[in-house]
C-alpha cells in the first residue's frame, strides 16, 4: 500500500492551530477556568467504562475543535479505515496492522490477503481455552504425573511486557495456589531467580517468541530445558513441560518443541500489540479463560468506540491529539503515566513499548525527515509513590510535564480507609498541578518573606484524569486499547509508520559480532572504536582471571 503522509505543518488547519496556541500560551489554566466555570463538565469523554477529563490542559473547545480537524487532514479517518479493513498500513514491512482482529467478534469478518482471519483467530483461541482449562484444573500433568503448580513465561520486549503487565494488574483475579513467572532478560540472573524455587516436575514453560530467533529468548529457554532436563532426567519431559507461542512452527520444531504443543498468531500482530493475542496465553492461565474473554471484549468496545466516534468526541484520538498539541506546539518531550492503582506497576514499562517503539521515528512513510518532534518519553510509577519522590519536579521544576492520572472508583479490596486516601491523594494531585499556589495567597498565610517564593506554586500543568469503575480484566482490555490508538492517532499525525522497529537491529547486530570477541580461544583482534577496544579488554581480563 502507497500511503502519501501529509506535511501537517505546511497544511491550513496546523497553521490554524498554531495561531490559535500563541494566543493561549499567556494563559493559565486558572483563567481558562475562571472564563468557563463548566469546564469540568464540558472538556470530558466517556467511552465504554472510561470517562476521560481533559479539562485541566492548557485548551478550550476551540483546540479541540482544531485538533480535530488536524487529524482529519493528517487522514485519520481514513487510516483508522485502512486498518480495520486488513490493507497493508505498516508501509516499511509490507504488512498489515490487525491487532483489532485478535478481538473481533466470532461470525465477524476481517479480510486480509484474501483471507478472513477471524475464525483464524478464534480456532487459537478456543486451543489456548482448552489448554488454559486443562492446566488449571489439573488434567495437563507434568512427565511424573504432578500437578502444574508454576508457569514460566519465556519472551521479550513484546512477549513479555504486555503478559506480565496484565498478570500483574489482573492479580486479584488470578489462581492463587499457583506461581507465575515473566523471564526476559539475558542476564542469567533472571532465569536463576525464576526458577530457583521451582520442582522442574511442577514447572510448564511457555517459550513466547513471534519470530523464534530472539538471541535472549533462545538462550533463556534452552537453559530452562537444561534446568528440567537435570531435574527430570529424561528428555521426553519436554513434551509435558514446554509449549511454544510463536509465528514460526520451523524454528519452534528445531527447538524441540513438538509444533502440536505450539499456538499461533500472525505476522498482522505486532509484538508490542500482541499480549490479547496467543502471546496471552500464561496470563490466561493465571486468570481463567472467561476473565480472557471479558478482557478482549473491553479492548472490542475501545476498537468500536475509536472507529466510529467523531474525533472531538473520540477518547483515545483525543488523548492522542493532546498529545501531539504538547509535544509539538508546546515543547514537551515526555509523557508521565501515574496509575493510582498498585496493580498497574508494570503499566508504564509496557506503555514505554507500546509508545516508543511505535513512535520514536524520524523519518516519514516515505523516508522524508519527519518535520515535527515524533514520540515522547513515557515514564511513570503508581501513585502516591511517584508523589514522594519526582513530582516535586513536576510541580515546581522548569520542564513541561503533561501526566495521565489513571484511577479507579472501587478498590479491589476495603482496606480500611486506604482507598479514600488514595484517591484524595489522585485528585489533590490534578488540582495542585492545575491551579498551584499564587505568591498572595502564600503570603497570606504568613509564610516567612524569604521562603514565599520556594512554597509558591506556579501551576498550570497539564493533566489528564482517566476514571473507570475498577481495574476489572475487562476495563484493562479498554485501557490497553486507548493506549493502542493513541499511539496510531499520533503517528497518523507525524505521518511515520508506527508498527516497525528497526532501530533495534543495530545494536542487535553488533552483539552478534561481539559475542566470539569475548569467547573464542586467543583473542580475536578487536576493530571497533577506541573505547569499545577498551572496555571489551577489560572484560576479556576480567573473563581471563
Ligand atoms: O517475539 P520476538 O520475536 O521474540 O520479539 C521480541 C521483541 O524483540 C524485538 O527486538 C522487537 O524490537 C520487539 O518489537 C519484539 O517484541
Amino acid at each position: 500500500m502507497t500511503i502519501t503522509p501529509v506535511r501537517i505543518t505546511e497544511t491550513p488547519e496546523w497553521k490554524a492551530l498554531a495561531e490559535h496556541q500563541r494566543s493561549l500560551a499567556g494563559r493559565h489554566l486558572r483563567e481558562l477556568f475562571a472564563d468557563d466555570p463548566t469546564r469540568g463538565e464540558t472538556l470530558t469523554v466517556d467511552a465504554a467504562d472510561l470517562h476521560l477529563d481533559f479539562s485541566k490542559n492548557r485548551l478550550t473547545a476551540e483546540t479541540v475543535r482544531l485538533l480535530a480537524a488536524v487529524a482529519e487532514r493528517a487522514g485519520l479517518r481514513e487510516r483508522i479505515d485502512a486498518m480495520f479493513a486488513g490493507e497493508h498500513i505498516n508501509v516499511t514491512e509490507d504488512r498489515a496492522v490487525l491487532h483489532v482482529a485478535l478481538r473481533a467478534p466470532e461470525g465477524s469478518s476481517i479480510t486480509t490477503d484474501g483471507r478472513d482471519v477471524v475464525p483464524d483467530v478464534h480456532a487459537v483461541l478456543r486451543d489456548m481455552e482448552d489448554f488454559a482449562r486443562r492446566v488449571r484444573g489439573g488434567e495437563w500433568r507434568g512427565h511424573s504425573g504432578k500437578r502444574i503448580r508454576a508457569v514460566v513465561n519465556i519472551g521479550i520486549g513484546g512477549s513479555d511486557l504486555g503478559p506480565k503487565m496484565a498478570y500483574e494488574a489482573l492479580k486479584d483475579h488470578t489462581d492463587r495456589s499457583m506461581v507465575f513467572r515473566f523471564v526476559s532478560n539475558v542476564d542469567g540472573s533472571d532465569i536463576w531467580e525464576a526458577t530457583c524455587d521451582l520442582d522442574p516436575a511442577e514447572t510448564l514453560f511457555i517459550v513466547s517468541s513471534k519470530t523464534f530467533t530472539t538471541l535472549e529468548t533462545l538462550t533463556n529457554a534452552t537453559t530452562a530445558r537444561d534446568w528440567l532436563l537435570a531435574g527430570l532426567g529424561d528428555r521426553s519431559a519436554v513434551a509435558k513441560h514446554f509449549v511454544a507461542v510463536s509465528t514460526n512452527a520451523e524454528k519452534v520444531r528445531e527447538f524441540g518443541i513438538d509444533p502440536a504443543n505450539m499456538f499461533g498468531f500472525w505476522d498482522w500482530v505486532g509484538g508490542r500489540y500482541s499480549y490479547d493475542s496467543a502471546i496471552g496465553l500464561s496470563l490466561m492461565i493465571a486468570i481463567g479463560p472467561e476473565a480472557f474473554r471479558d478482557m478482549l471484549a473491553g479492548f472490542r468496545a475501545i476498537d468500536e468506540h475509536f472507529r466510529t466516534a467523531p474525533f472531538e468526541r473520540n477518547l483515545p484520538a483525543l488523548m492522542g491529539l493532546i498529545g501531539v498539541w504538547y509535544y509539538d506546539l508546546w515543547g514537551a518531550g515526555t509523557q508521565a503515566v501515574l496509575p493510582y492503582d498498585h496493580y498497574l506497576s508494570r503499566f508504564a514499562d509496557y506503555l514505554q513499548q507500546l509508545e516508543m517503539e511505535s513512535n520514536g521515528k524520524s523519518v516519514t512513510l516515505t523516508g522524508e525527515p519527519v518535520d515535527l518532534p515524533t514520540g515522547p518519553v513515557v515514564w511513570g510509577t503508581p501513585g502516591t509513590n511517584g508523589q514522594h519522590a519526582y513530582y516535586q519536579l513536576i510541580h515546581q521544576g522548569t520542564r513541561l510535564i503533561p501526566a495521565d492520572f489513571i484511577g479507579f472508583l472501587h478498590p479491589h479490596h476495603r482496606v480500611g480507609t486506604h482507598h479514600d486516601l488514595l484517591m484524595a491523594n489522585f485528585f489533590a494531585q490534578t488540582e495542585a498541578l492545575a491551579f498551584g499556589r499564587t505568591r498572595e495567597e502564600v503570603e497570606a498565610e504568613g509564610v516567612p518573606a524569604a521562603q514565599v517564593p520556594h512554597r509558591t506554586f506556579a501551576g498550570n500543568h497539564p493533566t489528564n484524569t482517566l476514571l473507570a469503575p475498577a481495574l476489572t480484566p475487562r476495563v484493562l482490555g479498554e485501557l490497553v486499547a486507548t493506549y493502542e490508538h493513541r499511539v496510531l492517532t499520533q503517528g497518523v499525525v507525524w505521518g511515520i509508520d508506527s508498527f516497525d522497529q528497526w532501530g533495534v537491529e543495530l545494536g542487535k547486530a553488533l552483539a552478534q559480532r561481539i559475542v566470539p570477541e569475548l569467547t573464542a580461544e586467543g583473542s580475536p583482534e578487536l576493530r571497533h572504536d577506541s573505547s569499545t577496544n577498551a572496555l571489551i579488554r577489560r572484560y576479556r581480563a576480567a573473563r581471563a582471571g
